[in-house]
């Protein structure tokens, strides 16, 4: 047994039931590195309780009791809480950087909590990633490559969208049509939704695909209320990433996607308000995510892969 980086966890109370005011968080024998796991659990900005536990559990460290987490494997750190059967237990502090490879992790006993809790599953919320950039910066190019490297689900807002415009029986269909043509954007009740179920549909099927990169939104005031308004707390935008390309290399690259892509929208007079669209909209939020410090940039002006190696770069560091 040790103990996350020999310190004990003080538990603040909010509602019954009540734990021990002081507990220590031990690796169970044989899994050296869990009690980091725990950690890094800890210091996730947010985590659920499940109460079933279905596909969560890698390793049973004691049939009794078992507090499972999530971590991203890179760099976690900073005071945070987590959520506990109605305990807010403060972060375990410590260097987290050398925590293994991404996955769940469990400890036990939790001596203190076993006879309290038989048995607790947290999971972590979906951890958002925004890519933003012009119409043909090459979100969608590096959100691919993203995929193939790191553990993310790319969710692109415009394909949902094409993909309800093309539903069978959608009520939206035609107003989807109308609003991509004419570069608008679409009112965001439509937009979160689509969103939300596949972020919902993503996990579950897997809990360990919780990471997102949504890609195109939020595009202007109007989505980013929307977001707040249906995500708050339920999901962690980690960060913005944004595709920095001049308007004449976006135009002439879909323009050149046009010739095959049979887009409705890849087209002079379409990118015209795309563009105008962006620059009015899409810049102003992407300024108000630069002063929370939240933005980082891209030039994607350069080859495919000088422009990926810079993205990696980033979540080789934000995890
Ligand atoms: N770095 C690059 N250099 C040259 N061409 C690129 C680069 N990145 C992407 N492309 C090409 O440019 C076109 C637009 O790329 P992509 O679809 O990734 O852009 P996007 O930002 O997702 O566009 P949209 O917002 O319009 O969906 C594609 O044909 C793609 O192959
Ligand atoms: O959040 C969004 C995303 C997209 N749209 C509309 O779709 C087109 C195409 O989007 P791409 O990201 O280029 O695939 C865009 O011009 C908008 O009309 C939207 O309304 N909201």
């Amino acid at each position: 047994m040790r103990s996350v980086s020999g310190s004990h966890v003080p538990t603040v109370p909010v509602s019954a039931p009540s734990v021990p005011a002081v507990m220590s968080v031990a690796s169970a024998d044989g899994y050296s590195g869990h009690a980091h796991g725990a950690a890094a659990a800890a210091a996730a900005s947010s985590v659920r309780v499940h109460s079933t536990g279905r596909g969560l559990c890698q390793h049973q460290a004691t049939p009794s009791c078992s507090l499972i987490g999530l971590h991203s494997g890179r760099g976690i750190s900073s005071k945070r809480h987590f959520l506990l059967t109605g305990q807010l237990i403060p972060l375990i502090t410590g260097d987290l950087s050398t925590v293994s490879p991404a996955g769940f992790m469990i400890v036990g006993p939790l001596r203190s909590l076993c006879k309290k809790a038989p048995r607790i599953f947290l999971a972590m919320n979906p951890q958002v990633v925004f890519v933003l950039g012009g119409p043909g910066a090459g979100k969608g190019t590096q959100c691919a490559k993203i995929v193939e490297n790191f553990s993310y689900t790319h969710l692109s807002a415009g394909d949902l969208l094409r993909e309800e415009r093309s539903r069978t029986g959608s009520e939206f269909g035609q107003l989807i049509d109308s609003y991509i043509k004419e570069g608008k954007i679409v009112p965001v009740e439509i937009t979160i939704s689509l969103l939300k179920k596949a972020m919902e549909e993503t996990m579950k099927k897997d809990e360990n695909k919780f990471r997102f990169l949504i890609d195109g939104f939020p595009r202007n005031e109007d989505n980013l209320q929307g977001w707040t308004k249906v995500m708050d707390g339920k999901a962690d935008v980690k960060f913005v990433l944004f595709f920095d390309c001049s308007n004449e290399v976006c135009i002439e690259r879909c323009l050149e996607r046009g010739k095959s892509s049979g887009r409705t929208d890849d087209n002079k007079e379409s990118l015209e308000k795309r563009i105008k669209t962006y620059l009015q909209s899409t810049r102003p939020i992407i300024v108000q995510y630069e002063k929370q410090g939240k933005v980082r940039t891209i030039d994607a002006s350069r080859s495919v892969s000088e422009v990926f190696a810079d993205v990696k770069s980033i979540f080789d560091r934000e995890g």
